[in-house]
């Protein structure tokens, strides 16, 4: 991407979108583009052609989708499944209708098998059967993928996947209905902390392990691959460590300072045992995370007071 290329980030009020735009900031760019969900719903194929037709597009991330926690996926496997397909689908088509030079799509690494070897390896992808709490939206990620391929296969476009392991960072969504785990604690532990609570609750038991990425190293990985990588093969992008739910429940208790117990609630899903991506792709094209996850918690803790708290 040169300094005078169009820029489209598509999801850019999120926490992925909103990380890859500061970046695509702080570096110079300045034809970017963005809107809302309210001002462009993706889910509208005349909309989104429109749009395309109306401005000359280079480059798009893709991070506009549904996207939600374990909880929200098992609950709304409809909406994850035809708000995604829909999106990806207009936007991917689009896309190559007003020949864009290149497209990421943002995949997720639920894409593959509940019980595959770890760390996951690329080459993984639609070998067994998928995690049956977002068996849905994987399967919507699947097809992004897959429309990706054969859109590069059958018209020659440059169409890249991109598979993040478990985010967190500015602009996550702490709604405690939807969120994922690690925005989840953070806001549980500090309602504990400030209301004196005895008791926090933490789904499922502890044992599930998970990988955590912060956005800011995805949003440099995501720039990296825009610029060094063109294939049609998919790219797992983590920081190739994990811990257990129970570990980072603990970690976040001790960043917040909340004093009380931690209470596992066996009655909600544990998900999927473990999804430790192999980062040996990415690494060996040269790029590595940098972020520490207490580090990132920190910065995500203060997040969460400066930009959540006073704005809600
Ligand atoms: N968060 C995570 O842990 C992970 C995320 N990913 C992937 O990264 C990508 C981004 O996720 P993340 O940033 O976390 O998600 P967020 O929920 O934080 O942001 C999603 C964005 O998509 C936009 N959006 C949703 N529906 C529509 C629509 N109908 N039309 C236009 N825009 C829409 C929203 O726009 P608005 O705010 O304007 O409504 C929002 O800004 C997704 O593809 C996700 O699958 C992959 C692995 C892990
Ligand atoms: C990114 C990824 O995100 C989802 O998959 P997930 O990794 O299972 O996501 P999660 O962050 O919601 O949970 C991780 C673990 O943590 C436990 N857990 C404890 N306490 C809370 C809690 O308070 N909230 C939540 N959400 N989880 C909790 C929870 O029970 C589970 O064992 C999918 O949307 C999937 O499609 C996807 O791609």
């Amino acid at each position: 991407m040169d300094k005078s290329s169009t820029i489209y980030v598509a999801g850019h009020r999120g926490l992925v979108g909103s990380a890859i735009l500061r970046e695509l900031e702080r570096r110079g760019y300045e034809n970017l583009l963005y809107r809302s969900s309210k001002e462009l719903d993706l889910r509208e194929r005349d909309q989104v052609q429109d749009f395309f037709e109306n401005h000359h597009i280079d480059y798009v991330f893709l991070a506009a989708a549904k996207v939600g926690g374990i909880v929200a996926n098992n609950d709304f496997p409809a909406d994850f499944i035809r708000d995604n397909l829909l999106i990806q689908t207009n936007v991917i088509d689009s896309a190559y209708r007003a020949n864009v030079k290149k497209l990421m799509f943002l995949g997720s690494t639920c894409i593959y098998p509940k019980f595959a070897p770890q760390p996951l390896k690329e080459e993984y992808l639609l070998t067994g059967e998928l995690e049956p709490t977002n068996q849905p939206y994987a399967v919507a990620k699947i097809a992004g993928i897959s429309m990706c391929q054969s859109y590069n296969r059958q018209y020659g476009t440059k169409f890249i996947s991109v598979m993040p392991t478990n985010m967190y960072g500015p602009n996550d969504n702490f709604d405690l209905k939807t969120s994922h785990v690690l925005p989840a604690l953070i806001r549980k532990f500090h309602e504990a902390k400030v209301t004196h609570a005895e008791q926090v609750e933490v789904w499922g038991t502890g044992q599930p392990r998970r990988e955590f990425l912060h956005s800011d190293d995805l949003a440099e990985a995501c720039l990296f691959l825009m610029d060094h990588y063109e294939d049609s093969e998919i790219v797992n992008v983590g920081v190739g460590d994990d811990i257990s739910i129970r570990e980072l429940a603990e970690l976040i208790k001790s960043i917040v300072g909340y004093p009380g117990e931690i209470r596992f609630n066996t009655s909600l899903p544990d998900g999927t045992p473990r999804k430790l991506v192999d980062v040996s792709k990415i690494n060996s094209l040269g790029w590595k995370a940098a972020i520490s996850l207490e580090d990132g918690v920190r910065s995500a803790y203060m997040a969460f007071q400066n930009d959540y708290l006073v704005n809600k």
